[in-house]
């Protein structure tokens, strides 16, 4: 089957990369992408390609070769679905915020919306892809709804999961390591439309790191890659706060870990708390699946990543009111970084949201400076958690587009994003402005220890000897 139009319906994290790569290593291809966020459809059409709506590293330069040519953005849904021969779904799936399965079950109602849309547009048959990440077995709830119109257009639904990572997002799709892609293979036409897919795919992957499967095994990896993943995370903060009862430092436990090729040294690195779009909200969905079919201690077993996680993010700030001898009320604290993770303006479940909301229940005057993170977005993810009125956060919460003015008179930083600016910055003049003691609370591990303490700060990292101090020898030691 050859495919000639590309539809993708959401033109998001995922979607607008992944349509963005697809156009420029297939040019023969026609890619619509389209969204009924029509701010969100006109800054990817910005004639400066920089004021595209997301920040990855490589995206613009993609986005400026293929654009106009064979990669567009629009709001027009239903000229772009009856058009294509393809279509990606690539909505958002949150967790649930009303109703059965509140705070656990993924939200499908843009789904649906999606799957009614193309059964009352669609006239030829369509290849009907799952990119965004789905409970198993939704692909037969979306068979129900494009087969009830009983018009005679026939449907192949697959699954093909996206495994990028935000801030790497080009990268990963450019060289993934597995491109995963379900489909009924058991019979020719489900056989026919993964060929199809694989063949957009291998224009630039390597065969054999394309993976064909089931419909369900695929849908189903991939909460199952978020929630190993995650789990990692989780299993090295908790190590952390057992290295600073003990004298251990984590960084060289997972170092000897990692080491083991069994356990492999990657996502070891322990930190504030894992946040992101989608570790939590699939976590929690593969939770309610899970007590969904009585597998009562299945669900208890990775809900736990989630219970762990929630502590690392709540001893952080705690750690920061209890060292401020136990009263933040009044005082400046900076917070360096936003973002959920360094290279991108994504803030959804950012670890830095929890803990600022925190600090301002404690009456904390907290400035934050981020790279990449607007204004109106940290004032926004504060609303959203209803913890105050709007005026509030307003008045207690100051955005600088400045980290030295947001240090200024601080009584302490508290680094949130890996970002590595950070590093760079003049820590001596940083100091120098601070109130004494100066207090850097790392929760990222970013900072040089030794220099740190070096210049006067009293730091506090994740998972090292608590609290740390320079001996004579300039080593540094666990009181
Ligand atoms: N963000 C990631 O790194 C990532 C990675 C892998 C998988 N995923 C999964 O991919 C999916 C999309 O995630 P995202 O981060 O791109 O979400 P997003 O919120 O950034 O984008 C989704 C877009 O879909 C649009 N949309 C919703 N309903 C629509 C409809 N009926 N018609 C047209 N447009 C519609 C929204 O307006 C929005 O712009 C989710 O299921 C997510 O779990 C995300
Ligand atoms: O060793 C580590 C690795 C990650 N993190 C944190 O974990 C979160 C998630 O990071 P990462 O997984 O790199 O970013 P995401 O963009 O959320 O990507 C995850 O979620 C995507 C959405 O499903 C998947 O496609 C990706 O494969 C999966 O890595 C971030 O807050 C990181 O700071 C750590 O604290 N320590």
């Amino acid at each position: 089957m050859e495919i000639k139009n590309i539809c993708c319906i959401g033109a998001g994290y995922v979607g607008g990369p992944t349509m963005a790569v697809i156009a420029q290593k297939c040019p023969d291809i026609n890619v619509t992408v389209v969204d009924i966020n029509e701010k969100r459809i006109s800054a990817w059409n910005h004639e400066n390609v920089n004021n595209i709506p997301i920040y990855e590293p490589g995206l613009s330069d993609i986005v400026a070769e293929a654009r106009g040519r064979n990669l567009f953005f629009s709001t027009d849904v239903d000229g772009a679905i009856d058009k294509a021969e393809m279509i990606f779904i690539s909505v958002n799936t949150p967790t649930k915020t009303y109703g059965i399965g509140k705070g656990m079950a993924a939200d499908l109602k843009w789904i649906e919306l999606c799957a009614r849309q193309i059964a009352c547009i669609a006239k030829d048959d369509k290849i009907i892809i799952e990119k965004s990440t789905l409970p198993v077995r939704t692909a037969a709830a979306l068979k129900d709804i494009l087969y009830n119109t009983g018009n005679g257009v026939k449907y192949q639904i697959l699954s093909n999961p996206e495994f990028l990572a935000e801030g790497t997002a080009v990268q990963d799709l450019l060289n993934p390591d597995r491109v995963l892609i379900g489909g009924d293979i058991d019979t020719e036409e489900g056989l026919e439309a993964v060929k199809a897919l694989c063949n957009v795919y291998a224009r630039w992957v390597p065969e054999k790191r394309i993976l064909t499967t089931n419909v369900w095994s695929s849908e189903l990896s991939k909460l199952t890659a978020n929630a190993f993943l995650a789990q990692r995370v989780s299993s090295i903060n908790a190590m952390s706060e057992l290295c600073e009862k003990t004298g251990a430092d984590v960084n060289e436990v997972a170092k000897a870990l990692g080491m083991d090729s069994r356990i492999g040294s990657k996502f070891l690195k322990s930190s504030v708390g894992f946040g992101g779009s989608c570790f939590q909200k699939d976590i929690l969905n593969l939770v309610y699946i899970a007590k969904s079919f009585g597998l009562d201690e299945v669900a208890d077993y990775w809900e736990q990543v989630i219970i762990m996680n929630d502590h690392q993010k709540r001893r952080f700030a705690d750690n920061i009111i209890k060292t401020l001898f136990n009263t933040v009320s009044g005082k400046k604290i900076a917070v360096l970084g936003w973002s959920f993770k360094k290279d991108t303006n994504d803030t959804r479940e950012s670890a830095a949201i929890y803990v600022a909301d925190h600090l301002l229940n404690e009456e904390a005057e907290i400035v934050v400076y981020d790279p990449k993170v607007e204004k109106d977005q940290v004032y926004s993810d504060l609303d959203y958690l209803n913890t105050r009125s709007k005026e509030a956060n307003r008045k207690n919460l100051k955005v600088s587009n400045d980290p030295y003015d947001a240090c200024k008179d601080a009584h302490a930083i508290a680094i949130l994003t890996e970002w590595e600016e950070f590093v760079e910055y003049d820590w001596e003049k940083i100091y120098e402005n601070m109130l004494k003691p100066a207090f850097v609370f790392d929760g990222r591990n970013l900072l040089d220890v030794k220099e740190m303490l070096r210049i006067g700060f009293v730091l506090k990292s994740i998972g090292k000897p608590q609290p740390i101090k320079v001996m004579a020898d300039n080593t540094a030691l666990a009181s």
